[in-house]
């Protein structure tokens, strides 16, 4: 395996590096040896230093390795000069990534959205290797014939794209039917969220007795479930495991589980839920938030779910909101967490004032729809509203709107 970056980030390349042989042996991959190269910028045909793989070349010789896994998103030239050099298979992040997704999902949408990933992660490369072929083939105008199988070879991935995009529009249409109606009935939607491996499946089946295989390893979850849970105050919700989160997860995959993942956008409450054991916990919170940015969900109000303290949690760990210390392993902790979820739900409500010029119609129009005004009078060119609404809702107002509110109790 193979890291690469400049030495400021050593840190970072490590952790990511001991990741990486994480995923690979979830990919069933037996890691022999590492290599870190620290370079100021990626070397533009080989990403590392040519002295570099030719030692690289000689290792691989020498143990026989079958495979070259790079921590980095390589480029198709880049991939191609490895693999001629190094004489064996040549992989990047992503493409382990994408593997491991591809071994993992289940449902016929979760394989779809794979295969789909995974040939628009392909056909930029593809063209990569007809230039580097037709370079070959040698000059102006001629074509050798892997040129011509490629352009074939390209067309009938760009048909099957195109045909498995409308067959993921079919699914989710089908979803969506089911979801509605779900939403008809207004049930309240709590997703889990978080990190790989932080303990959402577990969680999930503490709480509900669901049966998700929950599994030390990355990636165990691919496919969300959702099953019913009754807090204390007896209302009854729907909670819905979802995908983990990782650094640096491939664009296209995040591109593709879009749709799987806009149930995080639909819910009420999201439990963040981070592995508080974890060296990198800090940093696995922020690659989560980064995602769920993504995703645009930051209006929704987050309950941060410190888990695993059951086995150690020496730093101090603070979360931005509303946040919870658990073993999932714990029943009394499971009684708290969901008091927590209760509370956070049906939280008093919020009261407060806002001061809008007379001239900002739909900011004050959009607080009448969302929070009972009890009061209201306009001085001047600005309309003074005293208001209350659920903290839930509250939370979800714009900024816009926020910024016009002027005491909060
Ligand atoms: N000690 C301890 N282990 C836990 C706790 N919660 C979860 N685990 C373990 O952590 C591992 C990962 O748990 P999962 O529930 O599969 O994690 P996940 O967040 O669903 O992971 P992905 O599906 O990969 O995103 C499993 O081996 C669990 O048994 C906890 O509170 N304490
Ligand atoms: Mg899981």
């Amino acid at each position: 395996m193979v890291g690469c970056g400049s030495y400021r980030d050593a840190e970072h390349i490590q952790s990511s590096l001991l990741e990486l042989e994480r995923l690979a042996n979830t990919a069933g991959v037996e890691v022999l040896d590492h290599v870190i190269q620290y370079r100021k910028t990626p070397d533009p045909a080989w990403l590392i230093g040519r002295g570099k793989v030719e030692n690289l070349a000689d290792q691989v010789y020498k143990e026989k390795a079958d495979m070259v896994i790079v921590d980095r998103e390589l480029l198709p030239g880049q991939q191609i000069n490895l693999k001629r050099m190094l004489s064996c298979k040549v992989l990047d992040r992503t493409q382990l990534i994408l593997d491991i997704f591809a071994m993992r999902a289940r449902t016929r949408e979760g394989r779809v959205q794979v295969e789909l990933a995974q040939l628009e992660y392909l056909l930029p490369r593809l063209t990569g290797m007809g230039h580097h072929l037709s370079r070959l083939g040698g000059g102006i105008g001629t074509r050798g014939p892997g040129e011509k199988k490629l352009e074939t070879d390209r067309r009938h991935i760009r048909r099957r794209i195109q045909y498995l995009k409308k067959d993921l529009e079919r699914i989710r249409k089908h979803r969506d039917l089911h979801q509605s109606r779900r939403r008809k009935m207004d049930m309240t939607q709590v997703a889990l969220v978080g990190y790989t491996n932080a303990g959402k499946s577990t969680l999930l089946n503490r709480l509900t007795g669901a049966g998700v295989p929950a599994e030390d390893r990355l990636f165990a979850t691919l496919d969300p479930t959702s099953r019913f849970l009754v807090l204390p105050s007896e209302e009854k919700v729907i909670l819905t495991d979802t995908v983990g989160f990782i650094r640096r997860l491939p664009h296209h995959l995040v591109a593709s589980f879009r749709s799987t993942l806009e149930q995080v956008r639909e819910a009420d409450l999201l439990l963040h839920v981070v592995d508080a054991s974890h060296p990198e916990a800090t940093e696995q919170m922020d690659a989560a938030e980064e995602v769920l940015k993504e995703l645009h969900s930051d209006r929704i109000p987050v309950l941060t779910v410190f888990n695993k303290i059951d086995s150690g949690c020496d730093r101090i760990l603070t979360a931005e909101g509303e946040s919870i210390r658990i073993s999932a392993l714990d029943d009394g902790d499971l009684i708290r967490l969901k008091e927590k979820m209760d509370s956070m739900l049906h939280a008093v409500n919020v009261q407060g004032s806002a001061e809008i010029p007379v001239s900002k119609g739909e900011i004050i129009s959009c607080l009448y729809k969302e929070a009972d005004v009890f009061q209201s009078k306009v001085v001047g060119l600005t309309m003074k509203m005293d208001f209350q609404l659920p903290l839930r809702r509250y939370e979800r107002l714009s900024q816009e709107v926020k910024a016009f509110i002027c005491n909060i109790y």
